[in-house]
This record gives C-alpha cells, structure tokens and sequence, in this order.
C-alpha cells in the first residue's frame, strides 16, 4: 500500500456525498469506490448529474453531505496539491487559445500543474500528435487533433487517477479506437479511469464497470455481467433459415438452450426445416441503462 492508495485500497471513496445548490440536488447520497487500474463508464440522461460529481473529486467543489477521498485526500483541502497534481482532467469541452502552438499549449499546461515539461514530447507522441503539427497554432487543429492535445494535458505528470468527460464527443471511428487504446495502456499500468460518456455503445468493452447516474442518484453499478443478471431483461436468439429468413424469439438468459429447442422443435414439427444459424443477442447497455432508469422513475 502506497501513501496515495486508502487502507482499503482504493484510490477513489467517495461516501454519502449530495451536492446542493440552493434547494435543488446535483447529488444525492451517492458512494462510489474505484480502484488502481478500474476503469469505470458513467452514464446519465443530461442533468444526470455526472460533471457535478467529477468536480466533487476534482475538489472544484465541496460536498454539502458526506466524504470525498481521493488517493488518501480531501482533494478540496488547501494541502491537496500533491493530489490534484496526481489527478488529470479531460473536461467536456476544451477552449485552447488558438495563437498558440500546440507545444505553447502543454508547456503551459505543465507550468500550470507544476510538473517539468520534458516529458512533452512523448506525450505528444503517445497521443499521436506529430512534430510538424506540435509546431502549428492550435486554431488550426482538426477536432481529433485538439482531443488528442486535450488528452495529453490531462496526463501531464503520469496521473494516477484520470476523469474524461466525453472524451470521444465528435471523433471519427479510428480516432475513437485509438483513444480507447490509449485508455486501456493506461488502465493496464494501473492508473484509475473514469469516463463519461453519453455514448453508451461504444462504452461496452472499454470499461469494467458501469455506473448509471439519474436525477443526482447513482441508481446501478457493476460489470455488465452483473447489472445484465441483475436487470433480467429476456434476451434474443435469431434463428436464420435456409431460404434466409429470419425468425426471432425471446426468452430469459437461463432458458435459451430450451428456448431454442423449442424453436427448432417447432419447426421440425411444421416439415423438418434446418437452421442454418443462431445468433444470441444480449441485452445491450442501452437496454440495461433504459431499464434502471425505468425502475428508479417507477419507485
Ligand atoms: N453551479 C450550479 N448551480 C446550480 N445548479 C447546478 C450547478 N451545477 C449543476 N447544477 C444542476 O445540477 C444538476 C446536475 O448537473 P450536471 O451538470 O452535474 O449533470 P450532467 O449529468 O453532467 O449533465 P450533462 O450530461 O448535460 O453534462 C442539473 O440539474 C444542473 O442544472
């Protein structure tokens, strides 16, 4: 156990937190724990209250209820720059001042947190920013290349915990892959990944856990494992014919062995048609994010 790490191990607690503003709560008795090399997805209708609780942690803001800690700190406190310092932060929208270079751009950045700027350039080329671009104003940048320099800031200083909110917002498909890429080299090497995203598709596969935030409360968090077996919604199988015609059925993820019999069997009945595929669909996170957002508004 490092200094930065809490006694169990965490590099995230928050306990009991709600933020108020006047009457109205941004959060509400949220805990949330993350670990060295979690990567966590949050997701949330707009107003969900996502941004309020990664200020919460970036100790921009103070909880009117509970505890924060992050790697062993109140990250608010006026002695938490060792730990900001340890924290990156990819906001949801970046304004870089366009007449500056991009190497202009980090090196001040760097100044800003306090961490030497030598380590820049391979920062630029882990982000895949190249030399000739890195020596171009950033108001000449394509919205890939300014996420990429985004990205780069928040990991000045190798951070140990790192919140991207709506990181790929406006990527194309193979900048998208290879941010992803990036995220899970850093996951590997253990540094805890928050993400923000609204969207939910493209999140299944990159993170280890969900955490579905609405109306300020965190209302399910777990492995798409879990929360699949916790929302029981039916899955499909599409049973493909010879002639290429497809025919669907639903039915719980423990009776499709059964279901499928019975599909078959069925057909069999009707003159012994082969199938000449099966293809198994599971509830996707869109569905399972639908469902605990459906049972929070019905409770
Ligand atoms: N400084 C503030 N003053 C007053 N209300 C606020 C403040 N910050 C957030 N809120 C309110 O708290 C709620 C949660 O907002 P928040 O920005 O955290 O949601 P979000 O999930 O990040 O939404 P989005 O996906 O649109 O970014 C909203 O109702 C918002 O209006």
């Amino acid at each position: 156990m490092t200094d930065t790490v809490t006694s169990h191990g965490a590099t995230i607690v928050v306990e009991g937190v709600s933020k108020q503003y006047g009457d109205a709560f941004a959060v509400r008795a949220v805990d949330l724990t993350m670990a060295p090399g979690e990567c966590v997805a949050m997701v949330g209708h707009n107003g969900a209250g996502k941004s309020s609780l990664i200020k919460l942690m970036l100790g921009l803001t103070t909880p009117t209820e509970g505890r924060i800690r992050v790697l062993g700190g109140d990250p608010a406190s006026a002695a938490a720059s060792h730990i900001r310092r340890q924290v990156g932060f990819l906001p949801e929208s970046v304004a870089f001042h366009p007449s500056m270079t991009g190497r202009e751009t980090l090196d001040f950045y760097a100044k800003l947190k306090g961490v030497p700027r030598t380590g820049n350039d391979a920062l630029f080329e882990r982000v895949g920013l190249e030399p000739a671009a890195v020596k171009r104003r950033v108001g000449t940048y394509s919205k890939g290349m300014r996420q990429r320099l985004a990205l780069a800031q928040a990991l000045l200083g190798g951070p140990k915990v790192l919140f991207l909110d709506e990181p790929t917002t406006g990527l194309d498909p193979a900048l998208r892959q290879s941010f992803y890429e990036i995220v899970r080299d850093l996951r590997d090497a253990g540094t805890t990944v928050l993400l923000c995203s609204h969207a939910l598709t493209e999140l299944e596969g990159q993170a280890d856990r969900v955490v579905v935030m609405s109306r300020g409360r965190k209302v399910a968090d777990g492995s798409l494992a879990t929360l699949r077996s916790l929302a029981q919604l039916p899955i499909r199988i599409r049973l493909t014919m010879p002639d290429g015609s497809v025919i669907e059925t639903t039915c719980a993820n423990d009776d499709k062995v059964a279901a499928v019999r019975r599909a078959t069997c069925a057909m069999d009945c009707k003159g012994g048609v082969d199938v000449t595929d099966i293809e198994i669909v599971q509830p996707s996170l869109d569905d399972m994010y639908a469902h605990f957002l459906r049972r929070e508004a019905a409770e």
